[in-house]
């Protein structure tokens, strides 16, 4: 853990204040914060100043100049990719390496094995694929030395440690995608689904318990209230427990509706997002099926308010439960298309194995709900 001391000291000497905490090697996944004493809930754990962040304002002119129009995301990158300077040296030493993401982030898997992400991994996926894409064309452009590998690998450096950040005194409003810096100490912290308060004040960010946290546990930070598929895509890693955790029935519902119905959905701002959480589908669901199987003027009445839809609710679940059938149907079929795979590192095929081992989970225990 030398290293990790060595760039602890740097991180203070830059005015970032480390409260009882320290990085610790945490079994499958890399570095994370470890408690080195009790804390209370309500305690700062960390506070890291305006002056230690990355952002687009820390880019010099000379990388951002030659670019000329990009994302904060793609110059960030191209800054890292720049950076030899011995200033940054402690912090480079404990970033990930190429290969971690090589496992882990869906972007570097093989394309046969990415066909298999569940719809809102792969739609995510594209996504980043295509920003990378824009990114590395004006940065390749302005910077031809550059090597592909190690833009990527920053760009991952950059998806997946940076925090939400508005540089202060902003003139522009800045889309939200372009909100980042990286954060020096404050990027060892592991995510779980809840967590640690993060606070971005004027002077910087604060790390604040919210609970008591007892000495030798793992302290974590919330991302956000990610399903497993986001953090696969975006992170490169999946919780067992995740309360945000959900599925989409999209794929199902769409294709069972007719042009008109999908108007009428649309027009009342029901079109699409399906969701089917840990607990219960989402009223959006309810008013898609509804629509498949009620008469208008009844499918009017419901949406409208004016009934509560009990008396429908049979034909409503018996519509559902074949939709879930065939979805864990589906399900099946692809956890065993995935186990006779012959392409990607076996830690890739188990992780998707275990994306579509919690989708039928969360379908299972749907339909359990519905007293089938
Ligand atoms: C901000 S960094 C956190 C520090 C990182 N673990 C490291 O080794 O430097 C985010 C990355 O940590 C890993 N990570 C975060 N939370 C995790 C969790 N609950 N389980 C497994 N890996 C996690 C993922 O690889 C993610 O992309």
């Amino acid at each position: 853990m030398e290293i990790h001391q060595r760039f602890t000291q740097w991180a203070m000497s830059q005015g970032v204040e480390i409260n009882g905490i320290a990085a610790h090697r945490f079994p499958g996944k890399g570095l994370g914060i470890i408690a080195e004493k009790r804390h209370k809930a309500g305690d700062t754990l960390l506070t890291v100043p305006e002056g230690a962040l990355r952002s687009v304002r820390t880019v010099p002119k000379r990388i951002s100049a030659p670019i000329g129009s990009i994302t904060v995301h793609g110059l960030l990158a191209a800054d890292l990719t720049a950076d030899v300077s011995p200033h940054r040296a402690a912090w480079r030493a404990v970033l990930p390496n190429k290969k971690d993401f090589g496992e882990s982030v869906p972007l570097m898997w093989d394309e046969q094995l990415q066909q298999f992400l569940p719809l809102p991994a792969k739609k995510l996926l594209n996504h980043q694929k295509s920003k990378l894409k824009a990114d590395w064309q004006a940065v390749s452009a302005a910077f031809p030395d550059f090597s592909k590998d190690d833009y990527l690998y920053n760009w991952l450096i950059v998806n997946t440690r940076t925090f939400y950040y508005v540089p202060p005194r902003s003139k522009k409003n800045l889309p939200r995608d372009d909100c980042m810096a990286l954060n020096p100490f404050a990027d060892y912290f592991n995510h779980a689904d809840e967590g640690c308060e993060v606070l971005c004040t004027s002077t910087g960010y604060e790390v604040v318990t919210d609970k008591p946290i007892e000495k030798g546990t793992e302290v974590h930070i919330s991302y956000g209230s990610h399903s497993n598929d986001f953090l696969l895509a975006e992170y490169g890693f999946m919780l067992d427990e995740n309360k945000w955790d959900h599925v989409k029935l999209d794929e199902y519902i769409i294709p069972m509706l007719s042009t008109a119905q999908k108007e009428d959905l649309e027009e009342k701002g029901f079109l699409g997002e399906y969701t089917l959480d840990k607990e219960t589908i989402c009223y959006r669901t309810e008013v898609a099926l509804r629509i498949i199987c009620l008469p208008r003027g009844k499918w009017n009445r419901f949406v409208s308010g004016l009934d509560d839809g009990e008396k429908d609710q049979p034909s409503v679940n018996k519509q559902l439960l074949g939709i879930l059938e065939s979805y864990q149907d589906d399900a099946s079929k692809v956890i065993k298309s995935i186990q006779s795979l012959n392409v990607g590192l076996d830690c890739q095929r188990v992780t998707l194995q275990r994306r579509w081992t919690q989708i039928m989970n969360l379908l299972q225990s749907a339909i359990q709900r519905m007293g089938a």
